[in-house]
């Protein structure tokens, strides 16, 4: 049964349906910041991904009082000094279609033989609670940059981040095995984890 709210604290939706489906098996009902009437623009101008969820959650928490959750993730490119990195969603322009940041990604790889064209997608976790304690934690999947697009599913990168594991990129995937595999698979189901131990803990 859920019994209770958990607001997610971002605007993109590609990581709402991802969130949605890790989060369904839990007690808590988790609604975006859309549906819980909340619009702010947060400035996300921490040095690293944990910093930037933590931001992301805090500021919401401080307005709707109760847990509140957050992802802040990216692309690091190792060729490219792990960059994008925190800065993937601005990377290219922030209203720049994702065709085109792929695009640009493949230029700059343009020539650059397969070992080196290594990448990782980092996803890090935020949860904070109304009175003042924060969890935080960070996963990664690791794979390779494509010189092409393959695939439709997900959202972002997903057409240029190939896993070889699965042969494929993240893009090909179908919601279940992307989130079985991924970066924020991941980094939320060992969050659900430290929630219940944090519960636990503090009953
Ligand atoms: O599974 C993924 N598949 C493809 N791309 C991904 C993934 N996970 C993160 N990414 C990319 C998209 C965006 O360029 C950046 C996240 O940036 P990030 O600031 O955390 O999210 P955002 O601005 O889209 O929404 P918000 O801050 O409201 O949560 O990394
Ligand atoms: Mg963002």
């Amino acid at each position: 049964m859920k019994n209770e709210k958990i607001i997610f604290a971002t605007k993109n939706r590609g990581k709402i349906k991802e969130i949605n489906m890790i989060m369904k098996d839990t007690k808590y009902e988790v609604i975006s910041m859309e549906d819980a009437g909340i619009d702010m623009d947060i400035v996300e101008d921490g040095v690293t991904f944990e910093e930037n969820a933590v931001i992301k959650a805090s500021k919401v928490m401080e307005i709707a009082d109760c847990i509140v959750m957050a992802d802040d993730s990216g692309l690091e490119i190792d060729y490219l000094n792990k960059a994008p990195g925190i800065y993937s969603a601005r990377f290219g322009g922030e209203d720049t279609p994702y065709s085109i940041k792929n695009k640009m990604i493949i230029d700059k790889l343009k020539g650059v033989e397969e070992k080196d064209r290594t990448a990782r997608f980092v996803c890090a976790i935020a949860v904070a609670f109304p009175n003042g304690d924060i969890l935080t934690n960070k996963e990664v999947i690791e794979g390779y940059i494509i010189n092409e697009e393959k695939g439709t599913n997900g959202f972002g990168y997903d057409p240029i981040f190939y896993v070889p594991e699965y042969d494929c990129t993240t893009a090909e995937m179908d919601n279940e095995l992307k989130n079985e595999i991924s970066h924020r698979g991941k980094a939320l189901r060992s969050m659900k984890l430290k929630m219940e131990s944090y519960m636990n803990d503090n009953r």
